[in-house]
């Protein structure tokens, strides 16, 4: 099983609006609303493609219960803690005509002492029968930056590997218990080594130094632009197609569900990346954070090419 764990868990709204401008009123012409957070879209989307998958965290009020049904009628099993407080609202709008995606997040509940305890121990009982648990996402207020470092070693020590897509203070400390795969984007790495990276060969240049830090792969999206991924100290270039992008909010967690899903049917260190990125592409692809399509995925699968850096 893949347990994930959506530590800041929310309703992702997606408003489609024609011509979103500043300062004006914006009549919706289509609205979605469904569970979501990093966590839970990679749960989803390993679902989709086939994985059993537990969704864990904290919810709160009656977001958190929206999030639950949400995903009882999706059939996504889910173990969460829940918190006082009301979960939070990410709020993505879609314009279009000027082709941009506008995300407003909420910060949602803060976290008590007492809670945190409560997830560490679900994380053990849940790690204790899965092969992957997948950390995503923001700390909620509440959370000292070192807890994704405290989850990591929990679940190695229940016999799970871990996977690790945060960002700022919570993916640095996160790195001090050497999860199995990372997956920054390019803002994301440059703020951890702290240093700019101006062209491939110093995203490449992070790669190797974070490999050599003891972690095994590092993958760097490029939205559009494909990824470099690190594995076992080899840098590859993940080339992808051009393709008509709807929504490209929930491609990074769909690119780990694809990552992760690869990894447990023992595919080779590129392939595990060329799927991935297929599940980015594919998710891009749809006007709803966190879905693919298998035949989306299989087909830019084969259009992809994994060169060495
Ligand atoms: N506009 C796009 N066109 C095609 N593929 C995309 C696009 N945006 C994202 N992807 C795919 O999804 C992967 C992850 O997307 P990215 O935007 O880098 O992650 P994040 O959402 O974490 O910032 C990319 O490596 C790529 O394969
Ligand atoms: O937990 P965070 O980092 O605040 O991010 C939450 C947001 O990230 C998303 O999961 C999208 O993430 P990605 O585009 O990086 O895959 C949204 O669905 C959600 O609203």
């Amino acid at each position: 099983m893949i347990t994930t764990v959506t530590l800041n868990a929310a309703i992702d709204k997606t408003y489609s609006v024609k011509s979103f401008e500043m300062d004006r009123v914006s009549r919706v012409t289509d609205m979605i609303a469904v569970p979501g957070g990093k966590g839970i879209n990679v749960a989803r989307v390993a679902r989709l493609l086939g994985e059993p998958v537990t969704a864990a965290g904290f919810v709160a009020g009656f977001n958190g219960q929206f999030i639950r049904s949400g995903l009882d009628t999706e059939g996504i099993s889910h173990d969460f803690t829940e918190v006082p407080g009301e979960s939070r609202l990410c709020l993505t709008v879609l314009d279009a005509d000027n082709g941009t995606q506008t995300e407003l997040l909420e910060p949602g509940p803060v976290i008590a002492e007492n809670s945190l305890l409560t997830l560490k121990e679900k994380v053990k009982e849940l790690a204790g029968r899965s092969t992957h648990v997948c950390f995503s996402g923001s700390l909620p207020l509440g959370c000292p930056p070192s807890l994704y470092a405290e989850l990591i070693t929990l679940a190695r020590e229940a016999g799970a590997e871990a996977v690790l897509d945060a960002s700022g203070d919570a993916l640095a400390a996160g790195l001090e218990a050497m999860p199995l795969l990372i997956k920054p984007n390019e803002h994301e790495i440059v703020r951890l080594l702290g240093r700019p990276a101006s062209s491939d060969d110093d995203l490449a240049a992070c790669i190797r130094e974070l490999m050599q830090r003891g972690i095994r792969h590092v993958v760097v999206s490029l939205g559009a632009r494909g990824a470099l991924a690190g594995s076992s100290g080899r840098v590859r270039r993940v080339a992808i197609p051009a393709i008509r992008a709807v929504n490209p909010v929930g491609s990074g967690d769909a690119m780990v569900a694809g990552m992760v899903t690869a990894l447990r049917q023992g595919r080779s260190d590129a392939d595990v990346v060329r799927f991935g990125a297929a599940c980015g592409s594919a998710n891009a692809l749809q006007k709803q954070a966190g879905v693919v399509t298998d035949e989306d995925v299989e087909r830019i699968f084969r259009d992809i090419t994994v060169t060495d850096y």
